[in-house]
């Protein structure tokens, strides 16, 4: 079904979803985007093909679908300001960070189907991975569009119970910044051993893409791949004593932690 698509606020995570469809066939004509500075309009109609408006409610009463793509704390006063004008057959998909499902349903004031999820920004380039939750009212069928739009850009997975939706944000909503992080050191080091910033690049993200190509490719235990590059006594050992040493397991699960307790602090701080 060919279903027209409002995304309420378009920044960072919308555009990334945007694009996503878009390069995935979806027809700028059916996508409705919305911002509050008319002066981003122009730019991203032109880059997505879209149709961009200051008006929530209008965007809202086109729609069958509407992304709420503001940040958490402005979701509130965004879904207020919309309320009167949703109808009971629209289905809501929310990106943001924390906020409960039943907090959602609250402020729409309908009974209206409504999703849940944690897509993360990969999504722009057809690899964004995201966690769904739906309420009770969403049917089979919204289900599976949901699946199929989100699939269009990358993969998905349902969680059944909401608690881990912030596992999900800890493990892909907020992981790309990890590994950019991670990018970001390797190039400083390659550079600080005399590459050019290019070269630095270009070696450490063909090798963090290699890396996850072969565990999503191969059907292979991580830590045999891993085994599988560490020569004894070589460099690689080198490498991996080192990040021991310095702890990167207690590292890694505190990030991870961190990530997820603040999910779960968003989630209290609009709790209804
Ligand atoms: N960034 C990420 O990687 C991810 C983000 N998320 C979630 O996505 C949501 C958005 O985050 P992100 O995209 O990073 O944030 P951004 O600030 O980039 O995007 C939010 C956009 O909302 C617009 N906006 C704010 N208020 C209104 C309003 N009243 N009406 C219409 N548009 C409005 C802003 O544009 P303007 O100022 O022009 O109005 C802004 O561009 C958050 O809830 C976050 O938790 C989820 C997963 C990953
Ligand atoms: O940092 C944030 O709060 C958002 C949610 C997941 C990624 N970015």
């Amino acid at each position: 079904m060919s279903l027209k698509i409002a995304f309420v606020g378009v920044g960072n995570m919308a555009s990334a979803i945007i694009g996503g469809l878009r390069a995935s066939g979806y027809a700028g004509e059916s996508i409705i985007g919305t911002s509050r500075n008319p002066d981003k309009h122009k730019s991203l109609e032109a880059q997505y093909g879209i149709v961009m408006t200051a008006d929530n409610e209008w965007a809202v009463e086109q729609a069958d679908v509407v992304f709420l793509c503001v940040k958490p704390h402005m979701m509130r006063d965004v879904i207020d300001s919309i309320a009167h004008v949703v109808r009971d057959e629209q289905l809501f998909i929310s990106v943001a960070a924390g906020l409960e499902l039943a907090a959602l349903s609250a402020w729409l004031k309908k009974p209206v189907a409504i999703v849940r999820s944690m897509p993360n920004t990969p999504s722009l380039v057809g690899v964004g991975m995201s966690g769904l939750i739906a309420n009770e009212q969403t049917t089979g069928e919204q289900k599976q569009w949901v699946s199929d739009a989100f699939d269009s850009f990358g993969g998905h997975a349902w969680v059944e119970q909401e608690e881990h939706m912030h596992t999900v944000t800890a493990l892909s909503g907020s992981a790309p910044a990890y590994f950019f992080r991670v990018l970001e050191v390797m190039i400083e080091a390659g550079q600080a051993q005399g590459l050019d910033a290019a070269t630095s690049r270009k070696l450490a993200t063909q090798a963090m893409k290699g890396a996850a190509a072969m565990v999503t490719e191969l059907d292979e235990d991580i830590a045999q791949l891993r085994r599988n590059i560490t020569s004894p006594n070589g460099t690689t050992q080198a490498a991996l004593e080192t990040l021991e040493e310095q702890g990167v397991e207690s590292l890694i699960t505190a990030a991870v932690n961190a990530c997820a307790n603040r999910s779960k602090e968003l989630g209290k701080q609009y709790k209804v």
